[in-house]
């Protein structure tokens, strides 16, 4: 199932999906042993959603302790680094959450003698087969998601489910990434873009171009496209709910 849900602002966007969020995650907790397992992203609008998440914790019914957290994506910078997205996530999501350590798996930093590729063989391991329940993905301009860029190697099918990536078209250049195959082991995949200049872009994804990484990559049970007015500019009026 693939909708699209289309809000006035980008303030809209935010409120509205740490609210669906939240619903979500409670839902999925009921109805699984074990924890609802997230994956996250970086961007701005993500981080906006995460502050709103943590702000709702206090009066839902979640339950803190299970929650699993992965990552998409990361800049390949040292831990200490205000580029990497784990940083300010982790922070902003421990001002509610326990962040237990076996649940809580942020990528590895640029700290060591690892380079991005022995990094990402390592996350790779330490994902397994992991589905994720949710997978959230900020999109950028050119249509990439996580850090697979399109026209771009990380983009080509790969040997493995977490890669690392070198010379990305965005700095920094040295990340690490989930796979297309990797993200698309998702039940749902959540896209979260604000924005006229991604107008284009989310129109040519949504019509499921093949060349661009939003084109293909879904969820096996439910893609949502959370979009403010602007992001949603170049679609069909009837094509979205509101
Ligand atoms: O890794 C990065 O350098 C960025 O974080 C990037 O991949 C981001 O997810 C998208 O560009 C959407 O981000 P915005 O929501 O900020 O537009």
């Amino acid at each position: 199932m693939e909708r699209v849900w289309r809000y006035a602002t980008s303030a809209d966007l935010t409120e509205a999906t740490a609210e669906r969020l939240m619903r979500r995650l409670v839902a999925i907790q009921a109805a699984q042993d074990g924890p609802a397992r997230l994956c996250l992203t970086g961007g701005r609008i993500a981080n906006r959603i995460y502050e709103a998440f943590t702000e709702l914790v206090d009066a839902s019914d979640l339950d803190q302790s299970r929650i699993e957290i992965w990552w998409g994506d990361e800049r390949f910078v040292p831990t200490e680094d205000p580029d990497r997205h784990a940083g300010y996530t982790l922070a902003i999501l421990a001002r509610k959450l326990p962040m237990t350590p076996s649940l809580t798996h942020p990528m590895p930093a640029a700290d060591g003698i690892a380079d991005n590729d022995a990094s990402a063989a390592a996350y790779a391991k330490e994902l397994g087969e992991t589905r994720f329940d949710i997978t959230l993905l900020g999109m950028g301009v050119d249509g990439h998601v996580a850090s697979i860029f399109p026209h771009h190697p990380s983009f080509a099918e790969q040997a493995h489910s977490v890669i690392g990536v070198s010379d990305a078209p965005l700095g920094p250049p040295s990340r690490i990434s989930m796979t297309v195959d990797t993200l698309n082991r998702s039940r749902q995949v959540w896209y979260l873009v604000a924005g006229e200049d991604k107008a284009e872009a989310v129109a040519e994804s949504i019509a499921g171009d093949p060349e661009i990484p939003a084109g293909v990559v879904r969820g096996t049970d439910t893609t949502l496209w959370l979009l403010d007015r602007s992001a949603a500019g170049l679609l069909p009026y009837h094509s979205c709910s509101f």
